[in-house]
């Protein structure tokens, strides 16, 4: 088995490491994470995820690295390790927006397998889109690295100029899904139901549009079609949601991160 280190160990790091030790594929003696402030890692320890400060140290254990850094600390931590990198043994992963595989080249001064993740916090529970690419990685490599994001949901391989769009649908995304469901939500209460509730019920609904668009395949227009009575309530809420911009501002906030990953 893989051993894999995960440096960098914040909100996106953790949530690789569960999502690697609920898939029950990796032990988690196999998961290092590291971060300077390792007592808010006491979770992963708590599960036998091995934790610590040692960069160095968790490189020379694992074969694959995933670096989780903020990407203005990526050049950093890659001359930190740089000394302990071996093409051989190592594959670099690296899930820092942003950066090119080129630029991680250059940082590290020498041909290695790199691979750059992009995937969103779902990936805690095993539920991830997460859009891949890769520079100086054989087959075999790739295979690999897409089995290891699939066991955290759903891998799919992109040419590296849809990395910074990728970043924008999937990774920024699910922030865009939670905040329609908070304002469900919201609705819902107006509406009658208590905060659970209305959460419960909001939640289920986007589990159940994705997993029917998910599983057959259709166009999102051809299942609302199937909800919208003629004359009815459905048709008339949508309307009124689209005269008032609903997926004109959801175009127009993709758009605007875009163009803010891009600067
Ligand atoms: N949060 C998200 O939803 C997503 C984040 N990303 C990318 O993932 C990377 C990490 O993002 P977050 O987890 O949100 O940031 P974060 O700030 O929560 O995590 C980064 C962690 O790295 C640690 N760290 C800093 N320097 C270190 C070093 N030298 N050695 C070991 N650990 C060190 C920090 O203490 C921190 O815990 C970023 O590059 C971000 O662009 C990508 C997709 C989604
Ligand atoms: O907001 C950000 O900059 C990062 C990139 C993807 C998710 N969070």
């Amino acid at each position: 088995m893989n051993t894999i280190a995960i440096l960098g160990g914040g909100n996106l790091g953790s949530a690789i490491a569960q999502g690697l030790y609920k898939s029950k594929q990796y032990q988690a003696a196999n998961i290092f994470v590291t971060r300077n402030k390792i007592e808010r890692l006491a979770h992963l320890k708590t599960e036998g995820i091995q934790v610590g400060k040692d960069n160095n140290f968790a490189v020379q254990e694992a074969q694959i690295i995933i670096i989780a850094v903020k990407p203005y600390k990526v050049k950093d931590i890659i001359a930190e390790i740089r000394q302990d990198l071996d093409p051989k043994k190592h594959i670099l992963v690296s899930v820092a927006t942003g950066i090119t595989t080129s630029e991680i080249t250059q940082m590290v001064g020498f041909e290695l397998p790199i691979f750059r993740a992009m995937p969103n916090t779902a990936i805690e529970i095993q539920e991830s889109i997460t859009c891949i690419c890769s520079k100086h990685a054989n087959t075999t490599q790739k295979t690999q690295i897409s089995e290891l994001f699939n066991l955290l949901g759903i891998a799919v391989t992109i040419n590296e100029e849809l990395m910074e769009a990728a970043t924008v649908l999937g990774a920024c995304g699910i922030a865009y899904v939670f905040r329609f469901i908070r304002a469900m939500m919201q609705g819902g209460i107006e509406i009658g139901f208590d905060a659970i509730t209305a959460s419960t019920i909001a939640e289920q609904t986007v589990k159940g549009a994705a997993e029917l668009l998910l599983k057959g395949g259709k166009h999102p227009e051809e299942e609302i079609d199937k909800v919208t009575t003629p004359k009815g309530c459905t048709i008339s809420g949508l309307n009124e949601m689209e005269h008032r911009g609903f997926s004109s501002s959801l175009i127009k906030g993709i758009l605007n991160s875009y163009q803010k990953i891009e600067k």
